[in-house]
């Protein structure tokens, strides 16, 4: 179960369960039991991961808080606010950063703030300090083709901060990115939770990134989806660089802890 904490509480999963209808090629059509009554909590400035074997439902269950599904049961709230569709007051990162290619860098982080009708100046000063919060301040002209994979990663995730959401919601977002460039962006996004203290729910297949960047791991099983455990990571804050902390007896012992929950799970 969640720890109790004094931080205010950012995100409440309340016996969330989500099945998928399929309409099967000609036969009858059949119910999947996805997720099953889940049960969490984030608190202000938390960066949870979710972790389990393929298929878990963990992608399932980040498009539910971001509110582009609706769960069949279950309630959340964002903040204390009961939420039951999408709002400005989640961002999602995807693995592709899919920004727009006729855009600049500069006028794709402004999207987000389009939608929330920010007036222009007020716009670009915005998209600009989310741009330098990701360290692409000399790159607003640039457009999607001229950058990298990590830099358009960067991009989005500027995007996402520009709108000053509550909860960021990152969906494997460095798994498509050279192992260099992962860890850039991982150690990134420690200083700028740490700079923002923004809450970030994470999905990842990669137990290292998980543990390295969390304050804790939910845990998910299979067949249906469900909160299996929850793992506390015991490393302080700030954190020192990946390999320090791959070696800390704190992050071996985590991630031991992880590896071995969810093999008792998938078992
Ligand atoms: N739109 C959909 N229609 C029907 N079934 C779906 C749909 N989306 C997901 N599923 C099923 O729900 C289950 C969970 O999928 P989900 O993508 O949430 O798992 P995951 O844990 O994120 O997987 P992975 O680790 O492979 O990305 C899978 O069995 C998947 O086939």
């Amino acid at each position: 179960m969640p720890r109790t904490d004094d931080r205010p509480t950012k995100l409440a999963v309340e016996s969330v369960s989500h099945g998928f209808r399929s309409i099967g090629d000609g036969r009858r059509p059949s119910f999947t039991q996805v997720l099953s009554d889940i049960s969490f909590t984030m608190y202000e400035g938390e960066i949870v991961s979710v972790v389990g074997l393929s298929g878990c439902g963990k992608t399932t269950l980040l498009r539910i808080v971001g509110g582009l599904l609706s769960p069949d049961d279950g309630t959340l709230r964002v903040a204390g606010r009961e939420v039951t569709g999408p709002g400005l007051d989640r961002a999602i990162v995807f693995q592709q950063a899919s920004l727009l290619p006729w855009r600049s860098a500069l006028r794709n982080v402004e999207f987000g703030l389009e939608l929330k009708r920010v007036a222009k100046g007020e716009r670009e000063q915005k998209a600009r300090d989310a741009l330098r919060l990701v360290g692409l301040g000399d790159y607003e002209k640039y457009y999607p083709k001229q950058l990298s994979g990590g830099m358009q990663q960067r991009v989005g995730l500027a995007r996402a901060l520009a709108v000053d959401p509550e909860i960021l919601l990152m969906d494997e977002p460095f798994s498509a990115l050279d192992a260099q460039t992962r860890e850039e962006l991982q150690v990134e996004l420690l200083d700028l939770n740490a700079k923002t203290r923004k809450t970030i729910m994470f999905v990842t297949h990669d137990l290292d990134e998980a543990i390295y960047l969390s304050d804790r791991v939910l845990v998910l099983l299979a067949h249906p989806g469900r909160v299996h455990t929850v793992v506390d990571v015991d490393l302080p804050r700030p954190r020192a660089n990946i390999l320090d902390v791959k070696s800390d007896p704190a992050f071996i012992k985590a991630r031991d802890i992880v590896a071995r929950e969810i093999r008792a799970g998938g078992a």
